[in-house]
């Protein structure tokens, strides 16, 4: 079987991680310039001054995309290089930019699929509280505006935010990630409803404007299971499904909050301040939602913690997503299991639970139409007599892409895979030595781009549709 003649075979990828470029062309500071630049915040001072320097080689780039025969390119639109300041003038040169980069995707027959923040927040915006400043809202309804009318004509794809769960919470309770606040629960909740509001706007935004392309959000997909059948234990992984999932996925698709999790909140003083308005923008603009957008690494194996909550004071590397660390609030924690298959970073790969966790998905959410906006094997690639020999990559997308075709034929709507990534990048906290592209960058040979093994496998798959998976 082949997978559907509408399913989308894509990449993606994130300014910050591939631009460069920081201060040119009128670009403002975003946070991520300025914290990645904090000794000690990332791994040998790596930061995305230059990155792989998309922003000078972008036809390359995508010329190498469209040989690779990529249907669809994910990438981010830098909302610093569009509004310098967040809020004010237009930067034009950043327009002709992304129109650049529009253009020459539809010139190979490209679909452009757009992020419009994937973490990179204008700076000025970032020293007045974030997306904790209700006021960023409606910064952000500009921005995306300001998008939908100078590329909407030719974009028909938008994604409004990426990974929420990552920013928030390696924001305002990691530190790990911009702004760098520890620990407060109550900023931590307060940015993601302030997340959902500006989302909803968009969304309400985007369809008044009637361009008739497709808008939704992207979250972390990473559902949790209890490592056995002790009670206890589901009641653990039942509590980090409520948090991880539940809280993010309800407000986009049911147009509100899970009960579950409002109760503890209202208990220990941490529901958000919002207005009879915002909640109301928020289940209006639910239904409006054409997408979900999922980026599935692995899943949690969740027990009970009995143990002393230390504060989530995540050093890098385990801000990246490795188990064994204690929830935030105590309740859990995730572990290790010798049964199962890890990256290199610790990650489980589990085409298993990926399969699981849609028919979890399905069953609380209905028939939402799906895109896998990411997944991928983050690997030191082993490079044999020059060539990058990327195995592992090729047989982790493999089985799971067959856990795609498997979950399409079931009836799960499903309609595209982004691979992060389509090309190597810089990782936000683990510099360069983790990849994930189909497309090598030399960082000792002026960022020379090399095709992988997995670049070849990748365009056979999408020539064949699947069939041989
Ligand atoms: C933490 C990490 C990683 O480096 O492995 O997770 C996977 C992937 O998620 C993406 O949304 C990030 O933009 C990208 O940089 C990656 O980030």
């Amino acid at each position: 079987m082949r997978f559907p003649h509408d399913f989308l075979f894509g990449a993606a990828s994130a300014a910050y991680q591939v631009e460069g470029a920081w201060n040119e062309d009128g670009k403002g500071l975003s946070n991520w310039d300025v914290f990645s630049k904090i000794p000690g915040k990332t791994f040998e001072g790596t930061n995305g001054d230059v990155a792989v320097d998309h922003y000078h080689r972008y036809k390359e780039d995508i010329k190498l995309m469209a040989e690779m025969g990529l249907e669809s390119y994910r990438f981010s639109i830098s909302w610093p290089r569009i509004i310098p300041d967040g809020k004010g003038v237009i930067n034009e040169k950043g327009i002709e930019f992304y129109n650049n980069v529009i253009n020459e995707c539809l010139k190979y027959g490209i679909v452009p699929f757009v992020t419009l923040y994937h973490w990179d927040m204008p700076q000025v915006l970032e020293e007045q509280g974030g997306w904790t400043n209700k006021a960023t809202i409606d910064a952000f309804l500009k921005y995306a505006t300001t998008c939908f009318e100078r590329f909407g004509d030719r974009v028909k794809h938008w994604i409004t935010f990426n990974e929420t769960i990552v920013f928030c919470s390696l924001g305002y309770l990691a530190g790990a990630h911009p702004p760098g606040i520890k620990n407060d629960i109550k900023k931590y909740f307060q940015a993601t409803h302030n997340v959902f509001t500006a989302h909803a706007k968009v969304v309400d935004q985007y369809k008044k404007m009637k361009q008739y392309g497709e808008i939704g959000i992207t979250h972390v997909f990473s559902p949790a299971f209890s490592v056995d059948d002790k009670e206890e234990n589901k009641i653990a992984a039942y509590h980090a499904n409520q948090y991880g999932i539940a809280w993010y996925y309800d407000p986009i698709l049911k147009g509100k909050y899970p009960e579950y999790v409002l109760k503890i909140l209202k208990e220990k003083g941490y529901i958000p301040d919002w207005t009879e308005e915002e909640l109301k923008i928020i289940e209006s603009s639910a239904s409006k939602n054409d997408f979900i957008g999922l980026n599935y690494y692995q899943p949690q194996r969740v027990v009970i913690n009995k143990d002393q909550v230390n504060p989530t004071y995540k050093n890098r590397e385990d801000a990246t997503g490795a188990p064994g660390n204690i929830s935030f609030d105590g309740f859990y924690k995730t572990v290790k299991m010798d049964d199962k298959r890890y990256t290199k970073w610790g990650w489980e790969i589990s085409p298993e639970a990926f399969k699981d966790g849609l028919k979890m998905l399905k069953q609380e959410y209905g028939d939402i139409k799906i895109y896998i906006t990411e997944n991928g094997l983050g690997d030191e690639d082993p490079i044999i007599d020059g060539e990058i020999v990327d195995v592992p990559r090729i047989k982790y997308i493999e089985e799971h892409l067959k856990v795609l075709k498997d979950a399409i034929s079931d009836g799960m709507n499903i309609k595209g895979y982004y691979a992060w990534s389509a090309i190597d990048l810089l990782s936000w906290l683990n510099g360069f030595k983790k990849q994930y592209g189909f497309i090598y960058v030399d960082h000792n040979d002026n960022l020379k781009r090399k095709k992988k093994l997995s670049f070849y496998w990748y365009k056979k798959v999408i020539e064949e549709r699947g069939e041989s998976i």
